[in-house]
């Protein structure tokens, strides 16, 4: 079947090692059952090299050729511009593993399809790092040879424990002068009990250590649980709208298969679509027309409103009764403000863009209000200020939406005098009743565990 590749990839500089591979067709992906699938996530501190070494291991596999530039899967403009990856991405990988036969005194080798998930660092984000750990059986535990263990390290590393992941340590950037693997090795034994053997030791800068990485991913990480024979049933982890194909869902598909003209049904909404197109992001979208038990993968329903798009839910064969997935803990906003459009009369675009990009980004929260100096606008709540800064950006960037923020707030709990409680997120609309008064008043605190290392001496 033919599909169409980006420019880029059908570069003639390609080496045909590097050159990828011209679309998958059905019965191609037919012959990876769950025991030759690997799901696994790379996650890590900000800036620890996730993306680099996302970028090797799909050089590696020939996914993508060569010096395509830095960080492949960081597609947003304001991932490029600010350095930072703030959605979880997923790209396909074809791998052929070989071992030695201690028998024959050769060696077998296998094709395996391994689905990467590159996921932001930063604690604003980790709300996709959970998401995307939810398709995973693995996840690479990256963390830089001289900075040691950081904050989110150990934020990640609990997100993956507590999903029952297998978890692979890889200690990165050992081509750096300071760096001091050996330190690492004790802090991770120290603080998460990982036996020093287990760490892999990789320069996603110079290349060294990383030929060991998928070997442990196919050998350290189980296949993904889930009955090829039942009716198809998947979870919806992340979802954008495309101006021309409507809403694209992600998913893994957990039981069953699904093709092209299935007709599949959300069990959040009751409501039944029919299947246009199937495949894989590899990292492209790859039309497949097929997604077999364990595979991830793309589906394009028709779906026209973003509403329809829950992520978290489960899509199933339509007129059959499943039981829904666990979904996806619902998310704290944090921070919250006000969004209106710089001119008046741009509301019903403002309106249109914040649709789309928030089915880009679930964990935004949106309602409508009005101010009187500034009209018709949104109170739209975030994990963070960076979360915050980073969907301005994306509603100027991606949909060219001039807008106005309000300052920031957090949400706060009055108090009054006949006990009720009422949460505010928008100081006006803290109402002063003359019967009512406020005898209490509570904004958001933290109890926090600091790690601070020991120093020599101290
Ligand atoms: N010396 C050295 N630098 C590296 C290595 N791996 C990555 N880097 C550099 O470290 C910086 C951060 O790398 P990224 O891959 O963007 O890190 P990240 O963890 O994906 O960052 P976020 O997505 O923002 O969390 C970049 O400047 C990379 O070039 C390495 O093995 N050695």
């Amino acid at each position: 079947r033919a599909i169409v590749l980006p420019e880029r990839l059908l570069s003639s500089q390609a080496s045909p090692e590097h050159r990828p591979r011209p679309g998958v067709s059905a019965s191609e992906l037919g012959q990876y059952p769950p025991e030759r699938i690997r799901n696994f996530s790379i996650i890590a501190h900000v800036d620890h090299g996730k993306s680099t070494l996302a970028d090797r291991l799909l050089e590696l596999t020939g996914t993508i050729q060569k010096g395509h530039g830095a960080q492949y899967l960081d597609k947003l403009q304001v991932e490029k511009e600010r350095g930072i990856t703030v959605k979880a991405q997923t790209a396909t990988m074809f791998y052929k593993h070989t071992v030695e036969n201690p028998e024959s005194h050769g060696t077998d080798s296998s094709s395996y399809l391994l689905n990467l998930i590159d996921t932001p660092g930063h604690v604003d984000f980790s709300y996709e790092v959970s998401r995307s750990l939810a398709a995973c059986q693995g996840a690479l535990l990256v963390v830089d040879a001289a900075q040691g263990v950081q904050a989110q390290t150990i934020a990640n590393f609990y997100l993956a424990f507590e999903s029952n992941l297998s978890i692979i340590p890889v200690i990165n950037k050992i081509d750096q002068p300071t760096a001091d693997p050996d330190n690492v090795k004790a802090q991770l034994k120290r603080l998460f009990d990982i036996d020093p053997s287990e760490a892999l030791l990789t320069s996603a800068k110079t290349g060294q250590g990383l030929s060991q990485v998928l070997p442990a991913v196919i050998e350290r990480i189980p296949c993904p649980p889930g009955n090829c024979d039942s009716p198809v049933r998947m979870l919806l982890l992340d979802s954008y709208y495309d101006e021309y194909k409507g809403v694209i869902c992600h998913v893994a598909i957990v039981d069953g298969a699904m093709r092209k003209g299935d007709k599949i049904s959300s069990a959040a909404t009751g409501r039944t679509y029919e299947v246009f197109d199937v495949g894989i992001m590899h990292p492209e979208l790859t039309p497949t027309g097929v997604l077999y038990t364990g595979q991830v993968g793309y589906v394009i329903t028709g779906m026209r409103s973003t509403k329809e798009a829950r992520i978290g839910d489960t899509l199933h064969q339509a007129k059959t009764i499943v039981e829904p997935l666990p979904g996806f803990k619902p998310v704290r906003h944090m921070v919250f403000s006000g969004v209106y459009p710089a001119d008046g009369s741009d509301f019903e675009a403002l309106s249109h863009a914040i649709e789309k990009l928030t089915c880009n980004d679930a964990s935004v929260s949106v309602t409508k209000e009005t101010s009187t100096a500034l009209g018709m606008g949104f109170r739209c709540g975030f994990l963070g200020l960076l979360h915050m800064d980073v969907f301005h950006q994306r509603l100027e960037q991606e949909y060219g939406a001039q807008v106005i923020s309000t300052i920031p707030t957090v949400p706060y709990i009055f108090e009054y005098g006949d006990e009720s409680k009422v949460q505010i997120e928008n100081p006006a609309a803290l109402s002063f009743n003359a019967g009512k008064r406020i005898t209490a008043c509570w904004e958001p605190t933290v109890i926090a565990t600091i790690i601070i290392p020991s120093m020599l001496g101290l």
